[in-house]
Formats: C-alpha cells, structure tokens, sequence
C-alpha cells in the first residue's frame, strides 16, 4: 500500500504538472488568462481549499491536460459475467483494460482531439464517461480530488512567481517513455523544452 502511494499518490500528480507546464509554455494565451483568474479570484490572498475552488479556468486547464497526457494507462476489470459487446464476447473472468488515452482521443467525444482546447472543459458539455484520467465508477482513483487541489495549489504559486516559456528546441508532440505503464514524459525533452522566468 505505500509504494502504491507513492507511484499513484506522488508520480501521476508530478507528471501531470510537468505535463502542465508544456502545455502552458506552447499556450501563453492560457498561461495569462490563469493568471489573470488567479488576480481576479484570489488576489494576494494565500490559496486556500475553498479559495482555489473558484478558480473554474485552471480547473479547465488541468483536465484539458489530462484529457491530451494522462498518466494512467488504463482501468482494469475483470468480468463478473459474461457479456458480447459488438459481436466481441467476454468471459467471465476474463481481465479487461480500458486504455484511457485512446478513449479521450476519439473525436466522437472530443472534436480535434489533438488541440490543446481547455474551453471544451469550461464551457462546453464533456459527457462525464468519457473522461476517464482518474478512471470511472466504485473504483475511480481514491486520491482524485487530493491531486487535483494539490496541483491546484502548485499553480497558483508558481504562476504567480513565474512564467514558463517555451524554448527553439521544444518540441511540439511530446514523446512519451515506451513501455511506461504511468506515461511518464520523457523527463529530458520536456524539462530542456520548457524554460521559466520571473515574473
Ligand atoms: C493526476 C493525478 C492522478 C491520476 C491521473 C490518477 C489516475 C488513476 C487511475 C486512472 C486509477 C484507476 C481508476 C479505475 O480503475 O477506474 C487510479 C486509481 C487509484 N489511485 Fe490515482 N491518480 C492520481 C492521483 C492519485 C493520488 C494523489 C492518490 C493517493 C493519494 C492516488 C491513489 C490511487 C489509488 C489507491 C487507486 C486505486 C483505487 C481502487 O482500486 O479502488 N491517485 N488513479
């Protein structure tokens, strides 16, 4: 249970700020209207849980970049009974992965899947099934909304301290480690690629 911990409760949420930070260093745009909420919303104010929870726009961005990096491979099942989906049986007992980046990549659910677009999560309606970085159902991740206000936290200090910029040599698809179960980022690409200054 601990090194469970630490690789679900510590990597998922690192990557996913560092995912953040590429996705901010390609989008100034959305970097600045952040910070602008943040200005807004908060003021000099020390974040706090209720305070951060007005911030609608971040909370937007996070998902976006979940929906585009997220670092879970997949959920897993395993079949309490059988069952024929679209001429495909499943035993029962047979264990069933649900491969969680190709599902938020079907346009059927998300129009131009390869655009970084965190407006589809403000103001457009996502059918909630179909977001599936946390998983879905009884056993959606148990530490969901901790890391969501901990990267909520992050993100105000550090976007009040700095701006992440991008370099010439960022690229602009992001290479994932083969074979990683988590999606790590290829930590060197994207930490060379990624550059911040004061603010
Ligand atoms: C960005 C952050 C995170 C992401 C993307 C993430 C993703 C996931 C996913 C996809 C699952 C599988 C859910 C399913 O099968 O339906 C899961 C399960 C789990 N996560 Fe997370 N997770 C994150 C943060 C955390 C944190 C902070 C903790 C602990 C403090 C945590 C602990 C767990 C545990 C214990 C499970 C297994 C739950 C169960 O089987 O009932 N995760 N997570």
């Amino acid at each position: 249970q601990a090194v469970a911990f630490f690789i679900a409760g510590y990597e998922t949420t690192a990557s996913t700020l560092q995912y953040m930070a590429y996705c901010l260093a390609l989008h100034p745009e959305v970097q600045e209207k952040i910070v602008s909420e943040i200005k807004e919303q908060l003021g000099d104010e020390v974040p706090t849980h209720e305070g951060v929870t007005k911030l609608k726009y971040l909370d937007s961005v996070i998902h976006e970049t979940l929906r585009m990096y997220p670092p879970g491979g997949s959920a897993d099942r395993v079949a309490s009974e059988e069952v024929t989906i679209k001429g495909i049986t499943i035993p029962k007992g047979a264990g069933v992965m649900v491969p969680i980046a190709n599902v938020m990549k079907d346009p059927e659910y998300f129009p131009e899947p390869d655009k970084f677009k965190p407006e589809r999560f403000y103001e457009g309606s996502v059918d909630p099934i179909s977001f599936l970085a946390f998983g879905y159902g009884p056993r959606l991740c148990i530490g969901m909304r901790l890391s969501l206000l901990e990267m909520k936290m992050a993100m105000v200090h550090v976007l009040r301290r700095v701006k992440f910029l991008k370099t010439d040599d960022l690229q602009e698809t992001l290479k994932i480690k083969p074979g990683s179960r988590l999606n790590i980022p290829d930590q060197v690409v994207a930490i060379s690629g990624v550059m911040r200054e004061t603010r």
